[in-house]
């Protein structure tokens, strides 16, 4: 039977995936705070709704189960009880600058007084100063926050459910993110894979779990196919970390024998391997060729283990020739973003024309304002399925951004 996490591949009938809708989270914040929010604008709330509807419904309507982070994490928060609950939120407040001390209790008490999935949402959007009738009286508070309007800070990259935790075959790897905004985010993931009745007690590994010093994102995890996965050394993911989950996936026999790193510029624009890298078919990937030095050098190394157990590494800078010999395949198809035209490949990666998502062999979603890559997918023989993103695009990632694949069906 197969696992309720199940992914062996980046392309394969996609089956079953999480979204989270944008709530108020994605509009709870000032122009100051975007940089370290990680935006680089406020989406209009309603607009974006409506495109992420049309996003779930596209998938939908291609015989894709779609289930939502936020009621997922109420439902695992019901089903563990007052006693999981409690402890979840010690653990959000610790993890939001709130360990012990009164706004502890002020705010354990506020967040308490609601309905779970109330309280799951204002976790979410974030907490105003204004909505407690508490002042507090310490120095920090007083001499140093006192203009500031957050107890605790919105999460509004939640809707790129891809980066807190990552499927990887029967299993997951639950990250430690990059950024402060961004670290909470996981908390959610590890709930719902202990607490929720589908996805607890089912067999499913933590090949690698948020209590860890070294950072990695989902959006730096691509499943090859069940025994290669590549990984982005990137501005989010170290090089320590893929050392660590490698090992990790080798020495729990996940049936991954080898990872490939592949190093990034380290920039907000390319933060993550799928912003400008996404396989797509069997020997198809889209990739933005600002990436590729001259004869579409990059450096790559493939990483396996030796028979004491030690990584070796394998270091080659031809992408072509790495990718051919991971995947046992005569011939690669690298389709470039913006069809080779620097501009249009910088402004279309800008809004993600890099960042597909297969939902079966050949067959992608993608956001339709990259008209001119899509042509070009389209011209090498892929299905194109576009999704709106006037707003959605604000925050910086796409279609395999917005979306955890949780069950694939495994490639012939
Ligand atoms: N996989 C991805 O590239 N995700 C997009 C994340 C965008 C978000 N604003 C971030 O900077 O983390």
């Amino acid at each position: 039977m197969t696992k309720p996490i199940h992914v062996t591949s980046e392309i394969g009938k996609l089956d079953v995936v999480m979204l989270k809708r944008p709530g108020a989270e994605v509009e709870n914040f000032t122009p100051e705070m975007m940089p370290r929010l990680l935006f680089d604008d406020i989406p209009y709330l309603p607009i974006a709704q409506q495109e992420h509807d049309n996003f779930a419904e596209t998938l939908r309507n291609n015989g894709t189960e779609v289930l939502y982070l936020e009621r997922l994490a109420t439902e695992a928060l019901d089903a563990g009880g007052l006693s999981v609950k409690q402890a979840f939120l010690d653990q959000m407040l610790t993890e939001s600058g709130y360990a012990a001390g009164i706004l502890h209790h002020v705010l354990e008490e506020y967040l308490l007084s609601m309905t779970t999935s109330e309280m799951v949402v204002k976790i979410m959007a974030g907490v105003r100063k204004n909505e407690l009738d508490f002042v507090p009286r310490d120095l920090v508070s007083a001499a140093e926050e006192h203009d500031y309007p957050f107890f605790m800070d919105p999460m509004p990259n939640l809707y790129f459910t891809r980066d807190p935790a990552a499927s990887i075959g029967d299993g997951l790897s639950i990250n430690h993110m990059t950024f402060p905004a961004r670290q909470r985010e996981s908390l959610f993931m590890e709930t719902i894979i202990n607490y929720h009745p589908r996805f607890a007690n089912q067999g499913l590994h933590v090949w690698r779990d948020r209590d860890q010093t070294t950072r990695i994102e989902g959006g730096d995890e691509l499943v090859l196919n069940d025994t290669v996965i590549a990984i982005g050394v990137s501005e989010r993911t170290a090089a320590s970390a893929i050392e660590d989950i490698a090992r990790k996936l080798f020495e729990k026999q996940s049936g991954f024998e080898k990872v490939l790193a592949i190093r990034i510029p380290h920039n907000h624009a390319m933060m993550h391997l799928d912003t400008v890298f996404t396989m797509i078919n069997h020997d198809q990937f889209t990739v933005h060729p600002g990436i590729l030095g001259e004869g579409g050098q990059i450096d790559t190394w493939t990483i396996t283990e030796d028979a004491e157990g030690e990584l070796q590494l394998n270091h080659d800078r031809d992408l072509k020739r790495v990718l051919k010999e991971v995947l046992g395949l005569s011939e690669i198809d690298l389709i470039p973003t913006g069809g080779g035209d620097p501009l249009i490949a910088d402004r279309e990666q800008w809004n993600d024309g890099s960042n597909t998502l297969a939902i079966a062999p050949g067959v992608v979603v993608t956001y339709n304002r990259n008209y001119i890559s899509n042509q070009v997918l389209r011209d090498h023989g892929l299905k194109v399925l576009e999704v709106l993103s006037s707003e959605l695009s604000r925050g910086r990632g796409g279609p395999r951004c917005m979306s955890m694949p949780l069950v694939r069906q495994d490639l012939k």
